[in-house]
């Protein structure tokens, strides 16, 4: 049987950049990572694709599937819900493959306690002016939405503390750059030194 894929969540505030930064990630030749697409109870924006950037479903869909179990995590972020469907992540790390998670921050926290040895990365504006600003510039949101974005924002990124690993996006490829040195740090560490506590430990694969 594969060794069990790693998870991998990155989260942050709406609109520090999170969807760009994985988007830079994923375009680069030595991607191996698997995007977990969520799934939504907002409307759709322009130029967004069902089934690619979200699963895009009625509030009574989304809570049919909380009720059947289906959700890994999900949480309700400005009136609506987001989540992340539990069956493509467990067939993703059962066949070894990494799965990359892009989520706000309370639904990271449901994430850590379930998965704890999965990699949690908290992606941090320069400041919240700059913050505001890309939101505005992203041109999705009414007024009104984006001072409900702000306003969780200040939460959420005091929530940065527990995360592994914290890395300010000001530019886009450096932010990506950081984001892979992370990862393949982490890898390397879990391949080089998990074994050797197994066997202090006198653990084998069968009873982690
Ligand atoms: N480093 C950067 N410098 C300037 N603008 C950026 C940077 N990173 C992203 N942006 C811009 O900021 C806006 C928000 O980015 P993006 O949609 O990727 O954020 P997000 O964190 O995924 O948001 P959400 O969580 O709401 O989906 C976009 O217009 C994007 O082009
Ligand atoms: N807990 C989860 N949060 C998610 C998920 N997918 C996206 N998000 C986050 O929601 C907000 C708003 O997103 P937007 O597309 O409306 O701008 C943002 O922080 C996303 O990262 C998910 O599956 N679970």
């Amino acid at each position: 049987m594969p060794k069990r894929g790693m998870l991998i969540v990155l989260s942050g505030p709406s609109g520090v950049g999170k969807g760009t930064v994985r988007k830079e990630i994923f375009s680069r030749e030595d991607n191996t990572f698997h995007y977990s697409v969520s799934m939504t109870t907002r409307k759709k924006r322009p130029g967004e694709v069902d089934g690619k950037d979200y699963f895009f479903v009625s509030k009574e869909e989304f809570e049919k599937e909380i009720e059947n179990g289906g959700m890994l995590e999900y949480a309700k972020y400005v009136d609506n819900y987001y989540g992340t469907p539990l069956k493509y992540v467990n067939e993703m790390l059962d066949q070894g493959k990494d799965v990359f998670l892009e989520i706000e921050v309370k639904g990271a926290m449901q994430v850590r306690e379930k998965v704890p040895d999965g990699l949690f990365i908290f992606l941090t504006p320069p400041d919240l002016m700059e913050l505001r600003q890309r939101i505005i510039n992203r041109g999705t949101d009414d007024l009104a939405t984006i001072d409900k974005r702000m306003e969780k924002a200040v939460g959420e990124i005091e929530m940065m503390q527990n995360y592994d690993y914290a890395v300010v996006n000001d530019e886009v490829p450096k932010a990506a750059e950081k984001i892979q040195t992370i990862i393949r740090a982490e890898r390397w560490r879990v391949k080089r030194f998990l074994p050797d506590y197994k066997k202090q430990l006198g653990l084998d694969d069968d009873q982690q």
